[in-house]
Formats: structure tokens, sequence, C-alpha cells
């Protein structure tokens, strides 16, 4: 239920922190976790993976049945998109199997409305929380990860709307996993959280993330199709550097991550598309383009805007409801107690 807490929630404390799949994100939430005192214990379903998480200090269970075996408090599911599914079904059976264990689950998926609809089906809704660390790179694998990577970065954590009007929010998220899932990311994680609807994540992550992928894919496919291919590469500086640096992760990666959102990355590419024909347009009439290089000048500015304004909200009443508020006009959770979580925003509102 997101509604309906009278009092304070307590959030259920971090605990113990299961991590499920090695890889590039899991592998370095792993080993900041361990290096900032919580009790992790992680697993990955290749041999290999396991032996190198083990050498480098982590806690490692032989498999998913290992890692429930220890209980941890929150498990967090760093698999692929494509392995979600079948993870979440095991976690189930395990859990169902396991008696009184009540973790709370997360994941790092860089897409929201498809793992929730896999937790949902899965049986996992009401323990689910949806998690997502805005930081990666193009390298893959455990070698690639690194205690570094998620140290302090913005995730989105999203959760299931209450039905707003209706008194009816059941099969919402759960406040206190909520807090506890804040708690880790604002906690030992040192990083901060934007509270969202999972649509809303969808359709932003479609513009800051997955459409980039595409035009970065589309500016490398570019030149390996032209003529001056060779030439060109041999050229290639900064700009090219810069534009093309995520179009080299991992292809069947990419691919997974814009499909499983292409409710979203379609319309976005559409806009993307009609604002170049006009650009098109505009260089083959000698048209001025200054509207086109100067529209965004706001967003250019805003970079990294200073904290201009701070809010206390207390965890109690329909709290998750006041901060998926305060997120969507561009606040994010930095702080949580066990009595209120502290909102800051980029700009003066
Ligand atoms: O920096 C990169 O290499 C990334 O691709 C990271 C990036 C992104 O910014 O698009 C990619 C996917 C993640 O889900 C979050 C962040």
């Amino acid at each position: 239920m997101v509604s309906g807490t009278d009092g304070p929630v307590a959030a259920h404390p971090v605990g113990r922190v299961g991590v499920v799949g090695l890889g590039l994100v899991g592998g370095s939430l792993a080993r900041l976790l361990a290096e900032r005192g919580v009790d992790v214990v992680a697993t990955d379903v290749a041999p290999a993976t396991r032996e190198a998480a083990r050498a480098a200090g982590l806690t490692v269970a032989d498999d998913l049945a290992g890692l429930c075996a220890a209980r941890p408090d929150v498990v967090v599911l760093a698999v692929p998109l494509r392995a979600v599914r079948a993870t979440a079904s095991a976690l189930r059976d395990l859990l169902a199997a396991a008696g009184c264990w009540d973790p709370t689950v997360t994941d790092v998926g860089s897409v929201k409305g498809q793992v929730r609809a896999a937790m949902t089906d899965a049986g996992l809704g009401e323990r689910y929380v949806g998690g997502h660390p805005m930081a990666g790179t193009e390298h893959s694998g455990f070698e690639a990860s690194s205690r570094g990577l998620l140290d302090g970065a913005p995730w989105a954590v999203t959760v299931a709307a209450p039905v707003h009007g209706t008194g009816d929010t059941a099969g919402g998220t759960d406040p206190r996993r909520l807090a506890q899932v804040l708690g880790l990311i604002t906690g030992p994680l040192e990083g901060t959280a934007a509270v969202l609807t999972d649509d809303r994540h969808d359709e932003s992550a479609a513009l800051v993330s997955h459409v980039p992928h595409v035009l970065a894919t589309q500016l490398l496919n570019a030149v390996a199709g032209a003529p001056v291919r060779d030439v060109a590469l041999g050229l290639a500086a900064g700009s090219f550097r810069d534009g093309t640096r995520v179009a080299r992760t991992d292809p069947a990666r990419t691919e997974a991550m814009v499909a499983a959102n292409a409710a979203w990355v379609a319309p976005a590419l559409r806009k993307v598309v009609r604002d170049l024909e006009l650009v098109v347009a505009a260089l083959e009439t000698n048209a001025p383009l200054h509207g086109f290089f100067h529209a965004a000048d706001d967003v250019r500015e805003g970079g990294n805007a200073p904290v201009a304004a701070v809010d206390q909200v207390p965890l109690e009443g329909d709290w998750p409801a006041v901060l998926l508020e305060r997120c969507a006009a561009g606040g994010v959770v930095r702080h949580v107690t066990a009595a209120a979580a502290e909102v800051t925003f980029p700009r003066a509102r």
C-alpha cells in the first residue's frame, strides 16, 4: 500500500544485501557496498565470474539458492533484462520454500515498466521497488566493474502509482520497502534518488539514455557506410569520440534496452527525425538555423546547477505520493532518516 500509514514508517533496516548478477553494475554495487561495510552476499551464473568476485574479496554463493540461504534483507537483481523473468520466478520459488523470510526485491534495470510486469507476474510485485542507477560505461562484465562507478550515483527509484481520489491504493508500493531502498541508496551508496512512476522513468530514460544510444550508433553506422570511411576515422577527434562512446557498448545489451522501452523510444525518435528533417530542409534552402541551435540554451546553461531549495518530507501519511510529486518537479532524495526524507531541487521553485 502506498498510502495509509498514519505515523512515521519504520523502514526495514538495510541489513544484508544480496546481489544477483555480477556484471558491470552488479559487480560495482557489490564492491561498493562491501567497501562501505554492508554485509553483502552475491552470486552469478558464470563460475569464472564467481571466482573473480571471490578473488576480489566478495562473499559469493554458488547459485541463487545459496544466496537465498543467507536470507538477505534486500535482493538486488542485477541480471541482464532478458534474464529478469526467469530469475524472478526462481526467486519466487526459493522464497516460497524458505518460510519466514521477507526480503525486499529491487533491481538495476534501465527499463522499469517491463521489469515490474515481470516481478508482478512472478508474484513478487508487493516486495518490489524499482531501481535504476544512472551510471555505466561502454564496458561489460565483472572485470569492468569498480567500487567507484556507483559511488554517489543518481538513481531512479520507481513505485507503483497510488490511485488518487479513489481511496484504493491496493497494489501500490509498500512504504517501508521504499524507505529501505532509499536508505540503501542515500546511505552506504551515498547517492541520490528520484522517486518516479515506471512510466515517468521510462519516458525520461528514453530521452536521456536510450535515444542517445540509438543516435550514437547511427553516427558510427554513418561513417562505417561512407566511401571516405577510413580517412574519416583517421581524422576523428573529440566530437566523434564523445558522440559515439556509448555505441561501443555490447550491441546485444543496447538492443535489449532499447527494445524493452520501445513504447517510449519510438515516439521520442520520431520527434528527433522530424527535427532533423527541418534541419535538412533549412540547409537545403539556406534558411536560418538559429532556432535549432539555440532552442535548448536553458538546458545547456543549467547543466550542473547548484542546489537551490531543500524540502523535508515527513515519512507519514501519503509520503510516497508527496515524494512522487516533489521528484516530478525535479527534486531528488538526498538523505533519509526514520522520520523524514530530505529532497533537494537544482532550480529555484
Ligand atoms: O555512460 C555510459 O556508458 C552509459 O551508457 C550509462 C547509461 C547512460 O547514461 O545511458 C546507460 C545505461 C544505464 O542504464 C544508465 C546509464
